[in-house]
């Protein structure tokens, strides 16, 4: 079977710093895997691996079977990103950004097709004619999912998208995520958040100093559980 995101013994090294240590990773298609981490674990260096914008000291990143470092372009194709802070361009409209990023994506749309992305995104329908630069982080985030179901992006990475969301944002956030992963879309989603990687995640991933230490199903987990294991890795 095709993974959606694979990492086969991918380690990369800064200078002197090992930040990841050769780390096995499988998604499938409509995954939602969720990453937890102290500052520092290496989630970020995982993501911009997969993301292709570093290059892996050895081993490799795969997205759809393709190796990330010898197929940049393609795999942009098949990627969306949602950092924490979602870049726009400020002065264009929501619809105006949402168009800028599909047409460079390769889509071209009209602006019911675009307006319908958004308020599926859950953006609120009079918001789509305003300027970004007035829009709330929440309502930013929307556009980048709306962006990435445009361009049909089969692979998201987020980087702690819910940091400094409200509860209700933050919540409209996991649906959002739940329903991509639900028409096949994988998502990999670093994330300090125990409580939404529990509720959105289908499997958890603890890292401590560049390694994958522990992988466990959320199903049968509650998030008080979650917690404690995560703590004690983090104690011992
Ligand atoms: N460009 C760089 N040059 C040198 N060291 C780096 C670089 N980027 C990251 N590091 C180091 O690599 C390690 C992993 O960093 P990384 O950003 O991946 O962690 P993280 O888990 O994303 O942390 P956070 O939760 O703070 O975002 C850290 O020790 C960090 O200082």
């Amino acid at each position: 079977m095709e993974f959606a995101l694979e990492a086969r013994q991918l380690k990369k090294e800064y200078q002197d710093k090992l930040a990841l240590k050769g780390l096995n990773l499988q998604i499938k298609p409509g995954e939602i895997f969720c990453l937890l981490g102290q500052n520092g674990a290496g989630k970020s260096t995982t993501i911009n691996l997969f993301l292709g914008f570093i290059t892996p000291t050895s081993g490799a990143a795969y997205i759809n079977g393709l190796e990330v470092a010898d197929h940049l372009l393609k795999v942009k194709e098949y990627l969306a990103y949602i950092p924490e802070n979602v870049m726009l361009y400020p002065n264009l409209t929501g619809l105006e950004n949402l168009a800028l990023f599909s047409s460079l994506a390769g889509f071209e749309y009209d602006k019911e097709q675009l307006l319908f992305y958004l308020i599926e995104a859950g953006l609120p329908a009079e918001a789509a004619s305003r300027k970004v630069g007035t829009y709330s982080k929440g309502m930013r985030q929307k556009v980048g999912i709306a962006i990435a179901v445009a361009k049909h992006a089969k692979v998201l990475l987020l980087d702690e998208p819910t940091s400094g969301l409200d509860p209700k944002a933050s919540n409209e956030f996991s649906d959002l995520l739940l329903k991509l992963s639900s028409q096949g879309t994988a998502i990999f989603m670093a994330t300090h958040d125990i409580f939404r990687a529990k509720e959105v995640g289908t499997r958890v991933g603890i890292m401590r100093e560049g390694e994958l230490v522990d992988v466990l199903g959320t199903a049968a987990l509650d998030a008080n559980e979650l917690e404690k294991l995560y703590l004690n890795y983090m104690h011992n």
